[in-house]
């Protein structure tokens, strides 16, 4: 019988123990199952190799899942940002990126993600990198910080645009789905960017700042 996609891919490429190990802290602390998906965890790995990412941003941390594969593909001085709402969730984050290595690289600011965004335009920094992956109802404002914080050259990633179907259901109207409706738009169509949205898996979309 024929594997899945899913089934093949994740049989050639394994997670490894520190991502295993992310998933069984998530799972035993009953905080909720969301990581982003391997496939696709490494793809964030990729892009940041392949943009040779130096100072990247992270909005949504939960276990850290995300921040490792970011982390992976930053350049050697490169830094994360993370910002979390949860301080518990951040500090499970901070001890799964130091057993990778990367307690150095990685500053978490903990609240609501649209301050953290608002004091880090405040402080006049940039980043070169954003993986949006946070509450819903916020991803146009979050998608307005990560243009106005953008470097030249950068990529933003946005994750689960298609809101595990409700976002293609014309009969859904709830404020996530309207909002995540506007973002991907603004992703679509923003003459500042170059995009992309992988119609499979939960809507990942890819731009590029021009
Ligand atoms: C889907 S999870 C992030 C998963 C993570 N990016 C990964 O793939 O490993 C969403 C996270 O966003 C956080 N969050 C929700 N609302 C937030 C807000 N207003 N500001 C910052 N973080 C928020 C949640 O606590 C949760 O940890
Ligand atoms: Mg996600």
């Amino acid at each position: 019988m024929n594997l899945t996609p899913d089934e093949y891919v994740n049989q050639l490429f394994q997670e490894d123990e520190l991502l295993l190990k992310v998933k069984e802290a998530i799972r035993s602390n009953g905080m909720p199952e969301v990581s982003v998906a391997a496939a696709y965890g490494r793809l964030l790995t990729f892009l940041a190799k392949t943009s040779k990412a130096e100072a990247a941003l992270e909005i949504g941390v939960l276990g850290g899942y995300s921040g490792i594969c970011i982390a992976r593909g930053l350049r050697e001085n490169g830094t994360l940002t993370s910002l979390e709402l949860k301080g518990e969730y951040a500090a499970m984050a901070r001890g799964h990126l130091e057993e990778g290595g990367f307690g150095e690289k990685v500053e978490y600011r903990i609240g609501p993600a649209a301050d953290s965004l608002e004091q880090l335009e405040q402080e006049g920094r940039t980043f070169d990198f954003f993986f949006i992956d946070a509450d819903k109802e916020n991803y146009p404002v979050y998608l307005d910080y990560a243009i106005k914080l953008a470097r030249p050259g950068a990529v933003i990633v946005g994750d689960n645009c298609f809101l595990r179907g409700r976002t293609l259901n014309p009969d859904k109207q709830g404020p996530a789905v309207l909002a995540v409706r506007r973002f991907n738009e603004q992703m679509a169509s923003d003459p500042r960017l170059v995009t992309t949205m992988l119609p499979d898996y939960d809507g990942l979309v890819l731009a590029w700042v021009k």
